[in-house]
């Protein structure tokens, strides 16, 4: 008789784990957002090429394991219980041509930079998720882009045209989906090479941070800069492991927009037998695409990933609730989170009413802080831009309106790059108006440069010092 030890239960599975078949059609309502209406869908003029495009992504392997999706929930379900915090940044449209390794080294490094700066400010853990490998697609205000009396259809993101102003490159291309698929792979696989491979090692990290200090034009930084340092020591001298402080965890995300992508990536997971979105571990609804009733929510509502929701200025705690209803019937643990973008002069009026009504249902979701989508506007030299100080206002509002409520401020998301754009206004390097047109490089929204990026991590580690 054999002494080997039995083999785990999960592992009986005549598929081995990790497998994910595609979902049928039958599957639990995953075709019923078909019917519904399906609002910010490109005008793909070729039915028959989108059908090849969606049969090509559906026979491609999963870019992420459900099991690692799960972990994710069981973290969000920490931070919004306050024994984590969350930091999710990236591009608002990650690009093909941006797809290098060094644009995604150096995006990676902010983020990784933001949040040691982060842990010291609160203490807690942080659930780092880059809106990166697959963040390919936009919603826009108008279908329609004119220039020079010329009107073409509007970039929506490298999935679907591309951003040069021709009718070739503005007409959707389905085959645009499967090379979003292929990037976001090759991202996310530099991703786990640099959290897993030593890049992301506390040390490294840390003296990253104290040349940006040492560099940095103002010393507003300074005091809590030395705090991490004396607490680096610290460790250092009670004989801390450091080597298992070399690799770290960082999960995908993006927004799920364009359903035929996200249904195309949708899977039946071999251990559960439930359907995952294998396209990121967490996706999130847009402000524009968040009706109850409407076909984002409805599939979205039937994958077991977390799930996010932006909600903008006009949310009614009726549709909040709605929403959460729909979304998390079960009231999971970690299943969702709700991203305000409310804008500097409106969080401390509108966010408070929210969740009390949130909080009155017993629900507790995970609170995030959208501080970019609720502070856009056109500069006066004509380009789309925010001010870094009505970021850092609405976050600081963010934080004001959650302590007040009792309610826990879990976590920020924020556009960002680790290059050194131009694209909004203010940071300790004061860009101005004039300054925008130097390296304006966004194909849609503004993001934090690298500098304006720790600087908003070390302004908003001390509002979680006084959490
Ligand atoms: O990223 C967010 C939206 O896609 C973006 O703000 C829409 O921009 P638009 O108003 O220029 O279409
Ligand atoms: C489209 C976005 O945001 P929102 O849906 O909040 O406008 C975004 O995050 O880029
Ligand atoms: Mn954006």
């Amino acid at each position: 008789m054999s002494t080997a030890p039995a083999p785990p239960a999960d592992l009986l599975d005549d598929d081995l784990g990790g497998g994910s078949a595609p979902a049928p059609a039958s599957v639990g309502g995953l075709d019923a957002h078909r019917d519904l209406p399906r609002v910010q869908q490109p005008a793909w003029p070729d039915a028959e090429a989108l059908e090849r495009a969606t049969a090509e992504l559906s026979a491609l392997p999963p870019l992420v394991f459900a099991g690692e999706v799960d972990r994710l929930r069981s973290r969000l379900a920490e931070a919004a219980q306050g024994r984590a915090f969350v930091l999710q940044g990236g591009d608002c449209a990650e690009t093909f041509a941006d797809a290098t390794a060094d644009a995604i080294r150096r995006r990676v490094k902010t983020v990784l930079q933001m949040a040691v700066v982060l842990t010291y400010g609160a203490s807690l853990p942080v659930v780092k998720m880059g809106r990166m490998a697959g963040q390919f697609a936009k919603p826009r205000s108008s279908d329609a882009e004119t220039r020079d009396g010329v009107t073409l259809p509007a970039y929506r993101g490298d999935a679907v045209n591309g951003f040069a102003f021709t009718p070739e490159a503005r007409t959707p291309d389905p085959q645009r989906l499967v090379k979003a698929y292929h990037t976001a792979a090759s991202t996310l696989n530099l991703i786990r090479a640099f959290t897993s491979g030593g890049f992301a090692d506390l040390r490294q990290v840390h003296e990253w941070n104290r040349g940006f200090v040492a560099n940095s034009a103002t010393t507003a930084y300074a005091d809590l800069a030395g705090e991490i340092d004396r607490a680096m020591a610290f460790m250092a001298a009670c004989g801390a492991d450091f080597d298992a402080l070399r690799s770290t965890e960082m999960f995908a995300s993006h927004e799920a927009l364009l359903l035929d992508y996200e249904r195309a990536l949708t899977r039946i997971d071999s251990r559960t037998r439930l359907p995952y979105d294998v396209s990121a571990h967490f996706l999130w609804i847009g402000e524009r695409t968040r009706d109850v009733d409407g076909a984002h929510v409805d599939l979205l509502s039937r994958v077991r990933n977390p799930l996010g929701v932006k909600l903008g200025p006009t949310t009614t705690p009726e549709q909040a609730l709605a929403l959460a209803d729909r979304l998390d019937p079960e009231r999971e643990p970690g299943r969702l989170t709700f991203v305000t973008r409310m804008g500097a002069g409106r969080i401390r009026d509108v966010l408070p009413e929210l969740v009390r009504a949130v909080d009155d249902a017993g629900r507790t979701p995970l609170w995030v802080c959208d501080p970019m989508h609720g502070n856009t506007f056109t500069s006066s030299s004509g380009y789309k831009t925010r001010r870094f100080d009505e970021v850092v206002d609405e976050v600081r509002g963010f934080f004001e309106v959650h302590r007040a409520a009792g309610t826990v401020p879990g976590g920020l998301h924020i556009e960002l790059t680790g290059d050194d754009v131009t694209e909004v206004l203010g940071g300790s390097l004061d860009i101005d108006d004039a300054a925008l047109a130097s390296r304006y490089e966004t194909l849609c929204d503004p993001r934090l440069n690298h500098q304006q990026s720790l600087e908003l991590a070390f302004l908003a580690a001390d509002m979680l010092r006084g959490r």
